[in-house]
């Protein structure tokens, strides 16, 4: 990159390509007929940059991931609004061209509250969100042992978001979850999402599908209303693969565990080897500019040096 400095107020040139927010594109890719929207769920800022680096269009943050990588715990309802938007937003801002579907959880309380976490996620930048009808102390949807709240608890959180939407001029993706097929069966869980379809979601979610028949089926009882597959696997549902989801006619696909399940298995092989052997045994290309380069050094030394700043200039190369 060149050491120069740039002439003053260049940076206020046109870009070269047109600068739209994150939710706009979301739906763009909502708008394509027939499309899938893959996403790779993503727990932290790095494993969001690992994402990035591999290139997908749209990115989830998991609450799953996110109470274990911030908070240590497991997926119990016990992040709340404040850790869940500060990663999102964190995650949103490390490349705001490619789109964040963040969870929200049940809301995080009664509509007034739930409002709140709207306006906090459209602040955050996060282009689309899901709200689901488990009870405030939820739990994973894979787990055995869910209860939701009655109808219209969760069609007033789905009005709440829909309200507050409209109320702060965004156009963040609202995707309405059930847990309900667990404890009250498949037409209970598709008769909630029609409603929450018509109370003002963008996209509905049955979480937990039990079959690969069941998936056709949601989606031609619901059609055309798109739907999302959480892929969660070795839990409730069974493996299906990204080609098959959109042969099925889902819209969107979530990769839950994608990076947190490879890098317990990761870290825990090498954390053993050190404790046995006393090296962690890393490969030789994982030098620290490398897994640097990974979050963004580059950009940061280019940032530097169209600002004319000293931090790198004449220094050692990195
Ligand atoms: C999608 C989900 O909300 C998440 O946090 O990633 C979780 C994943 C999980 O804990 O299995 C969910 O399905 O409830």
């Amino acid at each position: 990159m060149a050491d120069e400095i740039l002439p003053i107020g260049s940076h206020y040139a046109e870009p070269p390509n047109e600068i739209i927010p994150a939710s706009t594109k979301l739906r763009r890719l909502l708008d394509i007929p027939g499309h899938l929207i893959v996403c790779p769920g993503v727990y932290d800022g790095f494993s969001a940059r690992v994402a990035l680096e591999v290139g997908f269009e749209c990115l989830y943050m998991t609450g799953a991931g996110t109470t274990a990588s911030r908070l240590g715990h497991a997926d119990l309802g016990i992040a709340q609004l404040a850790d869940m938007r500060a990663h999102a937003e964190m995650i949103a801002s490390l490349d705001r061209s490619v789109p964040l579907i963040a969870d929200m959880d049940t809301g995080f309380g009664a509509p007034i509250m739930v409002a709140r976490s709207v306006a906090e996620y459209v602040r955050a930048g996060v282009a689309g969100f899901h709200i689901e009808d488990q009870l405030l102390n939820k739990r994973c949807g894979h787990l055995d042992g869910k209860e939701v709240v009655d109808l219209d608890t969760y069609l007033a959180r789905i009005r709440a978001a829909r309200e507050a939407i409209t109320r702060y001029g965004s156009d963040i993706v609202l995707i309405g979850r059930t847990d309900a097929l667990q404890q009250h069966g498949y037409d209970e869980a598709v008769m909630r999402l029609k409603a929450a379809r018509d109370a003002g979601a963008d996209v509905g979610q049955l979480e937990g599908i039990t079959s690969r028949e069941m998936g056709w089926q949601a989606v031609k009882d619901l059609a055309p209303f798109p739907l999302l597959l959480n892929m969660v696997e070795h839990g409730a549902s069974p493996i299906i693969p990204a080609e098959e989801a959109q042969a099925m006619g889902f819209r969107i696909m979530i990769f839950s565990f994608a990076s947190l399940a490879p890098a317990y298995k990761a870290i825990k092989s090498t954390l053993e080897k050190v404790k046995k052997e006393g090296v962690t045994g890393t490969s030789k290309d994982l030098t620290p500019k490398r897994l640097f380069d990974v979050c963004g050094m580059q950009e940061s030394i280019e940032i530097d040096n169209l600002a004319g700043g000293s931090s790198f200039k004449g220094r050692a190369r990195l």
